[in-house]
């Protein structure tokens, strides 16, 4: 679709619609400026994607979770006529080879653990860094512990713990500004209604299908100006914002000096790989497996065998069916990638037979898998981390790029960095920070 020049300028263009561009765009509109958002696929929200399952109940395929203290993101579900409702409760296990087995010690040593981990990584000592993988074998000698320590943030981290720095990692939690888990609640709706409530307050529909590829400076009658390349022409205005991830936005070409000043921060980061698989089941059979002695009900799995695999019932009150989500990330997640999807969901199946009743396993009433693998335009996985051997500082170099040109996402948020509030924060305060510059 052509689109005329006044189609194509306005005081900010603003990359990508995921929550940290609308967010933007919602606070810099409100103080008057004109905004148009470029957007790379057919949709907005980015790696929130929720669809309809059989019976009508909203499935999300990307961000599902939140809790209360993610204010921004509360205040957004509550706009949008909808409220939270607490996620199921129970215990975590582990599953080993041996079936479900329990994992208070695990729950232990990860707990005795990890202030050791934050202090012996040294982040603010400035110690040499570690990769994960180096930093769990130094800290824990339990191996079961080990095991799932390691396969949990195989998941968490969508990545071989080996490739990934532990500096970034605890940089990273120092910035969860919560003392609640992050899955303690869900919503009442799909998540996709919050992002349909920020497109249509916005003055400007979103250009989709437009990606852009380059950003370069021209001298213009008022001052220097910027063209932003796309698939659909040149757009032209004051100032940018770049809501992509990181491994996005090192995929457009900058101009200098700013590409020179941000290359390493982007090149820290490594995309991650998720497959995301809902199974829709007439009850939760797998709160009590045979072999379960831990006495409250399971809430959620983690698999020793393979690695990086978790499962987590995420069942909805209300609804007339349970639910059980399993989280593939680590080194598991590309292999998978590879497979056709019946493959894949008959592995995954399989696994599920392993954990529960075998019977009951093969007959979910629907099922969905999402490959968040290798993601052209959202990196991939949750979020990007900073490879081992990268800089752990690499958000806060990003986030604090001055000028006309700058960058908001999730994963340089200054709070609850890798979660939908911290893309929602990191919108909201690049939007401020360009309005100062702008007055
Ligand atoms: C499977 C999965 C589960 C998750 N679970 C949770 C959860 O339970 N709770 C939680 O809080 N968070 C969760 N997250 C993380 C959360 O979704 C993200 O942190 C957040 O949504 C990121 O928002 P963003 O705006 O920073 O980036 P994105 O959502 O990635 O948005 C970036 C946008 O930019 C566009 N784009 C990229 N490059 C270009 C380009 N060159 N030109 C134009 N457009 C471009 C992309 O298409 C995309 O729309 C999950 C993520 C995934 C994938």
């Amino acid at each position: 679709m052509q689109r005329n020049e006044a189609e194509r300028s306005a005081d900010v263009i603003v990359v990508g619609a995921g929550l940290a561009g609308l967010s933007a765009v919602r606070e810099l509109e409100a103080a008057g400026l004109s905004c148009q958002v470029a957007e790379a696929q057919g949709r907005a929200g980015g790696r929130v994607r929720s669809s309809t399952g059989e019976n009508g109940y909203p499935i999300e395929e990307g961000a599902q979770f939140l809790n209360q203290d993610m204010t921004g993101l509360v205040e957004l579900v509550h706009e949008a006529g909808m409220e939270l409702m607490v996620s199921s409760e129970g215990a975590t296990a582990g599953l080993g080879a041996s079936g479900v087995i329990g994992t208070d010690d695990w729950l232990g040593a990860m707990d005795e653990a990890w202030p050791d981990l934050v202090s012996y990584a040294g982040y603010q000592s400035g110690r040499p860094d570690r990769s994960v993988a180096e930093l769990i074998q130094e800290i824990t000698s339990d191996a079961k512990g080990a095991a799932l320590m390691k396969s949990s943030l195989c998941e968490l981290l969508c990545h071989e713990l080996s490739d990934i720095s532990a500096q970034g990692v605890l940089e990273i939690y120092a910035r969860y500004d919560s003392q609640r888990e992050d899955g303690e609640c869900q919503v009442t709706g799909p998540l996709a209604t919050v992002v349909a409530r920020l497109v249509d307050g916005l003055l400007r529909v979103p250009h989709y299908h437009t990606a852009a590829m380059a950003v370069s400076r021209v001298a213009g009658p008022g001052g220097d100006a910027f063209d932003v390349a796309t698939s659909h022409g040149a757009y032209r205005a004051g100032a940018v914002i770049l809501a992509v991830p990181p491994v996005a936005a090192r995929e457009i070409e900058l101009p200098p000096p700013l590409a020179d000043e941000v290359c390493a921060a982007l090149e820290s980061y490594i995309p991650g790989a998720m497959i995301k698989t809902t199974f829709v089941y007439r009850d939760a059979y797998w709160r009590q497996p045979a072999d379960w002695h831990g006495g409250q009900p399971i809430r959620e799995v983690v698999c020793i065998d393979p690695m990086g695999v978790t499962l987590t019932d995420t069942s909805r009150v209300g609804e007339d069916e349970a639910r059980l989500t399993m989280f593939t990330g680590g080194g598991r997640a590309p292999d998978l990638a590879q497979l056709a999807q019946a493959e894949r969901q008959s592995d995954a199946i399989d696994l599920l037979g392993q954990a529960f009743d075998d019977g009951k396993a093969r007959q979910p009433i629907e099922m969905t898998d999402t490959v968040w693998v290798q993601h052209p335009w959202c990196g991939g996985g949750y979020n990007a981390h900073i490879r081992f051997g990268g800089m752990p500082d690499a958000a806060a170099r990003l986030r604090g790029v001055e000028g006309r040109v700058l960058f908001a996402c999730s994963e340089i948020a200054e709070r609850f960095p890798s979660y939908m509030e911290g893309a929602l924060d990191a919108g909201r305060s690049c939007a401020a920070r360009l309005l100062r510059l702008l007055r």
